[in-house]
């Protein structure tokens, strides 16, 4: 799939906005204030001697100087990033995109980026939501789309090796071939690639069943300005720290990730999804926590609170109230990748849950890359809608939901917002909440946005929640993640950014803030 620029989701299979949503926006005082998308304009790109050595590296035909090639690579799709997209904002316009094939070429670049007056932003799916490919200076974006292929298949070891371009789609295709699966299926699935996933430390669908992102990664290989590291000679080691854990979440600030390791397991022959009832959020918390700290875990687990029930679901008679009004109470979605597991539901049943067999399952996996296609035709009617994540331990949940949605309620207070909250990725310890908030637009929605943010980054930090769970850093949550680590873990970072990008050219302004 080809992403549309600054509008998200397969351009041949767009989304309508539903009737019933339309009629909720008047509810929330929604009125169609949107102005029309301004064009950008160009402004002067890189010099001669610039573009040639580019082109010396990876061949001119590579590399793009045109306007719209550099449009399309403007920033991500967070709903700041639409909202300047739409205002023909061209601040953070690249100033050329190339196109490397190899992590020789990739190497080269960065080897003589510095020397050649080029600050550098490696794009991989160009899916990021937290302005990770925004830096502060006039820079150059490599696409990594042409790293494509599956390098490796070590079948006894089930792990593969795959370039950094592979988008998720075609990485499970290429698996499939061979029986196998990644089981790595963010939201953003359709447009994310390999070495976003490891370079912001994504968390899919399937997290209970599969991991995090950064649990699959064994080996990776990265060019930085300084030359080339390899890492993941064995699958655990002992010898000294896990410098792989160092470069995933970098977010392109050492160099580029051009290859990962992963552990692959075979592809399941069936799946089984289904919906289950909880009559509150906190009945249904304590249910996923017992099955998180005692299991048998899903493959797939997510809670929504009374809120994203109530909006998510057409049919609120699915919750089994019969009666055209539904019921109340909170939906939860459980997933098999494999045998469907009878010990799971004893545990859901145990712990108060209903059974609502297969459909609201099968109609979340349907729909499971769905609904952030509904955010553009909510901005086109003057909605504000974002979404925002975190995590804490297990005894920190209720105190952190609550949290953030009084902040957010109260920075949002003159154009009173709906406030949805999911669970989705659950471990041991604790789980992350997921936040989407809805509201109207004021007169300034990107202002408007940034002032709720600020004030939900606050009550994270104060209620003892991380900046973020699987979004990353980017620049939005620079100041807050510094904050997080404190002094001694920045200046520690920077020393490391120091050793391998001495000139700051990789993503500058990205992760850590400018000193
Ligand atoms: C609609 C939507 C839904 C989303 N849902 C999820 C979700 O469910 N789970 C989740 O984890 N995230 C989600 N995201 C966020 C985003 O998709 C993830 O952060 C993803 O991992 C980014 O992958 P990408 O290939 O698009 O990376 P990019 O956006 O290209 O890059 C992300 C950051 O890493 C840097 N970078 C990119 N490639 C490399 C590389 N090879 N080496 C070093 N640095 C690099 C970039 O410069 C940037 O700072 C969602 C985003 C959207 C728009």
């Amino acid at each position: 799939m080809q992403l549309t620029p600054g509008r998200w989701g397969d351009p041949a299979h767009p989304v309508d906005l539903p009737s019933a949503a339309r009629d909720a926006l008047k509810h929330l005082g929604v009125r169609r204030t949107a102005a029309e998308p301004v064009a950008p304009t160009d402004r002067p790109g890189l010099t001669e001697a610039q573009l040639s050595f580019l082109g010396q590296v990876v061949g001119d035909e590579h590399v793009a100087s045109d306007l719209d090639s550099r449009w399309s690579h403007t920033r991500g799709y967070s709903t700041t990033d639409l909202l300047r997209f739409r205002a023909g904002d061209t601040s953070d316009l690249p100033d050329a995109v190339v196109y490397p094939a190899s992590h020789d070429e990739v190497q080269a670049i960065l080897t003589g980026s510095a020397a050649a007056g080029l600050a550098v932003v490696p794009y991989s799916g160009g899916t990021s939501v937290v302005g990770g490919l925004a830096p502060s200076r006039r820079f150059v974006t490599l696409d990594l789309r042409r790293l494509d292929q599956m390098v490796e298949l070590d079948e006894v070891s089930r792990t593969a090796t795959l370039q950094a371009g592979v988008r998720g789609p075609a990485a499970e295709a290429l698996l499939a071939e061979r029986g196998y699966t990644l089981g790595h299926f963010p939201q953003s699935y359709e447009g994310a690639s390999i070495g976003g996933y490891a370079a912001a430390r994504s968390s899919g669908q399937s997290s209970a069943g599969y991991g995090r992102f950064d649990q699959m990664v064994v080996g990776l290989t990265l060019a930085t300005p300084r030359g080339t590291i390899e890492l993941g000679r064995a699958p655990m080691s002992a010898a000294g720290p896990d410098l792989r854990q160092l470069v995933l979440g970098s977010e392109g600030a050492f160099g580029i990730i051009t290859s990962v390791v992963v552990r692959i397991r075979p592809r399941p022959t069936e799946r089984h999804f289904e919906g289950w009832r909880f009559e509150s959020f906190d009945t249904g918390l304590a249910a996923v926590r017992r099955l998180a700290q005692d299991g048998p875990l899903p493959t797939v687990l997510r809670l929504s609170d009374e809120v994203e029930t109530a909006v998510n679901l057409a049919d609120p008679d699915v919750l089994g109230g019969g009666s055209g009004g539904g019921s109340g109470g909170v939906l939860a979605i459980i997933g098999f990748d494999g045998p469907y597991n009878q010990a799971t539901a004893d545990v859901l049943t145990a712990a108060g849950g209903k059974n609502l067999g297969a459909e609201p399952g099968e109609t979340w996996r349907v729909g499971r890359y769905r609904a952030p296609y509904l955010r553009d035709p909510l901005l086109d009617e003057g909605a504000l809608v974002e979404t925002l994540e975190t995590a804490a331990f297990w005894s920190r949940i209720p105190a952190l939901k609550t949290a953030v949605t009084e902040a957010l309620v109260g920075a949002l207070g003159t154009t009173p917002p709906l406030v949805l909250c999911h669970i989705s990725h659950v471990y041991e310890t604790g789980a992350s909440l997921y936040f989407t908030v809805i509201c109207a637009q004021s007169d300034d929605p990107i202002e408007q946005w940034r002032t709720a943010k600020r004030a939900a980054n606050q009550a994270i930090a104060d209620a003892g929640g991380t900046i973020s769970h699987h979004h990353g850093v980017g620049t939005d949550h620079r100041d807050a993640y510094a904050t997080e680590i404190g002094p001694l873990a920045v200046e520690s970072l920077r020393a490391v950014k120091h050793a391998l990008d001495p000139d700051n050219v990789m993503n500058p302004a990205i992760l850590l803030p400018e000193s």
